[in-house]
């Protein structure tokens, strides 16, 4: 398996006048856990996201790197696996219809098998053919891991991973997160305790709300 990096570059965050942060330079590398801590509205969100390329920066870069090849933008959801507040799932089909129509938009190949795996980890198996709608908000989150992963992916975010989730929700969380931190790279937002635990080094974004004056 290649290696895989996320280089950011001076990066910089205003909404309006507002800063978010300023001047971030970092490197993430593969076989590594990284945490983003910081109060709320500090900018976790705001800066997983930027990494996502889901919303782009005011000024600076990131670069995504697997080997020492260069990822295009256009290419980068291959090798991202995302769990977010801000995810959505469709209400009104079922987890299964879920995972496969997602599949089909990203171009990826079903894997029936690793689906049905990635549900009996995360204890939904049985719940794989209800629609959405009816599931609670602990089983939403539990199947927003199964998206993150269904395509093996090189770097996995995680936005407040554990958030809704029991004790044994969280433990299952964090033994795949164990299972898989040494050839992939995860990073972490989050301001729970539990979570950053997880992480050997962490940003806290509090350090980077200067102007720079
Ligand atoms: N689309 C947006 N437009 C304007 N301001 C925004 C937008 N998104 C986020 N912000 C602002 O950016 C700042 C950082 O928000 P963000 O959601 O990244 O923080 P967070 O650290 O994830 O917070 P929390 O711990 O509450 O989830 C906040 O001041 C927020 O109001």
């Amino acid at each position: 398996m290649n290696s895989y990096s996320v280089i950011l570059e001076n990066l910089v965050k205003y909404f309006g006048r507002r800063l978010v942060f300023n001047g971030i330079d970092r490197r993430f590398d593969s076989g590594n856990i990284y945490g983003v801590a910081g109060p709320n509205g500090s900018g976790k969100s705001t800066i997983v996201k930027i990494i996502a390329n889901l919303i782009s920066p005011t000024k600076g870069k990131v670069i995504h790197l697997h080997g020492d090849k260069k990822i295009n933008y256009e290419h980068l959801h291959n090798y991202i696996g995302f769990v977010s507040p801000y995810l959505f799932l469709y209400d009104e089909f079922t987890a299964r219809e879920n995972l496969l129509y997602f599949s089909k938009i990203r171009g990826i190949d079903y894997d029936e098998e690793y689906a049905n795996f990635l549900l009996s980890e995360l204890n939904i198996y049985k719940r794989k053919d209800d629609v959405i709608r009816g599931y609670s908000s602990g089983m939403k989150q539990r199947l927003k891991f199964i998206f993150a992963l269904i395509h093996n992916p090189s770097l996995v975010i995680l936005d407040e991973p554990t958030s809704n989730l029991d004790t044994p929700g969280k433990e299952k969380v964090y033994e795949i997160i164990d299972k898989n931190r040494n050839d992939k790279l995860f990073i972490i937002a989050s301001n729970e305790e539990s979570d950053l635990s997880l992480c050997g080094e962490i940003i806290n974004l509090e350090n980077f709300k200067n102007n720079g004056i």
